[in-house]
């Protein structure tokens, strides 16, 4: 008979087990090579309720420093506003040689709040992440044990991350189904910047201008949506504490993103009052072309 091998980590504690906490819960849940023991932790008494009767952790706990006592590695899956802040609550009580990390869609003001925190507890390795996955929908019952499966997760560790760390939290994000990448917390910031704030900057807005104009046209936005428009208005539903503060927290680079996007559009509304049939063609075949390369990675 041969003996098990030993999973991952002995005590895996998700701190908000929302729609990506409860997904990686889950995950964990089925396959049992990733932890031994599940820990959820959340500040609402209705998920944590919920939490437990969905039965997708092992515990299920208020108190975030209780919870981490013999945590192995902590993942805190809360608003990017909210992150330094759960952080400043559990470092002193986990142990020496735990892996702290955390899935903001957000790395540069985080890792600038989490510095002088971490910097009393060098025994603590913190590998940021971010599963390039979602949906509009939050909370613990819209999470699903599949969502990162052939998706991206990016690392942001900070110089010094000893290698065992890093190994470990690749390996983790690997047994979630996704493919990894590191990189530093200014490039994910700029990337994230144009392929996920700037989409949703633009969904939030146009469905805000579509509201704002007359009645009689806001009734035919409404019966004719079955359109582009109701693709705007998925991701529009996101949560609005999310998103807030993913803009306000990346604001040079989103900003920066939409100063670029509105020369382009300018540059497109031009074309299209000079009738400039070129350059109008080859905007929308470079879209085309775009699309076709995101279905043939599996991304769309
Ligand atoms: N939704 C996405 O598509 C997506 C994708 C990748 C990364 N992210 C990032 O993941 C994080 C979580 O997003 P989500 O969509 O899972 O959110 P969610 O709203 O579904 O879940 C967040 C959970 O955190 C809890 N929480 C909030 N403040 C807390 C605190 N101080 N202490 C303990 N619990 C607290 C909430 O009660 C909730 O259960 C965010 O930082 C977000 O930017 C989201
Ligand atoms: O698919 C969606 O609904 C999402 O909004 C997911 C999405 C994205 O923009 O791609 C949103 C925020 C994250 O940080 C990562 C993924």
């Amino acid at each position: 008979m041969t003996d098990k091998p030993a999973p991952l980590f002995d005590t895996l504690v998700i701190i908000g087990p929302g729609l990506i906490g409860s997904s990686i819960l889950r995950r964990a849940h089925e396959d049992r090579r990733i932890a031994r023991r599940l820990i959820a932790c959340d500040i609402s008494p209705e998920v944590r309720a919920r939490v437990a009767e969905l039965g997708i952790a092992d515990e299920v706990a208020a108190d975030p420093a209780r919870a981490v006592r013999d945590a192995d590695c902590v993942i805190i899956c809360v608003p990017v506003g909210a992150i330094a802040m759960v952080a400043a609550q559990i470092l002193p009580a986990m142990k020496k040689g735990a892996i702290l990390s955390e899935v903001g869609s957000v790395k540069v003001t985080v890792m600038e709040a989490m510095a002088p925190l971490l910097a009393a507890y060098p025994d603590i390795a913190f590998v940021p992440a971010h599963p390039m996955a979602g949906t509009e929908f939050s909370g613990p019952d819209a999470g699903f044990a599949t969502l990162f499966e052939d998706r991206w997760c990016l690392l942001t560790p900070p110089a010094g991350t000893p290698a065992t760390a890093l190994a470990r939290v690749t390996t983790l994000w690997e047994m979630m189904g996704a493919r990894v990448r590191d990189m530093t917390v200014e490039h994910h910031d700029r990337v994230c910047a144009i392929v996920s704030h700037l989409p949703h900057l633009l969904a939030f807005t146009i469905c805000g201008t579509a509201d704002d104009l007359a009645d009689e046209t806001r009734s035919e936005v409404l019966d004719f949506a079955a359109s582009g428009f109701r693709d705007f208005t998925r991701i529009a539903a996101s949560d609005p504490t999310m998103w807030r503060d993913i803009f306000l927290n990346n604001r040079e680079a989103l900003l920066d993103m939409l100063d670029r996007f509105i020369a382009d559009a300018q540059a497109m509304g031009n074309a299209i009052r000079t009738g400039n049939e070129d350059v109008i063609v080859s905007r929308i075949k470079r879209g085309r072309a775009i699309r076709r390369s995101l279905i043939e990675n599996r991304q769309a």
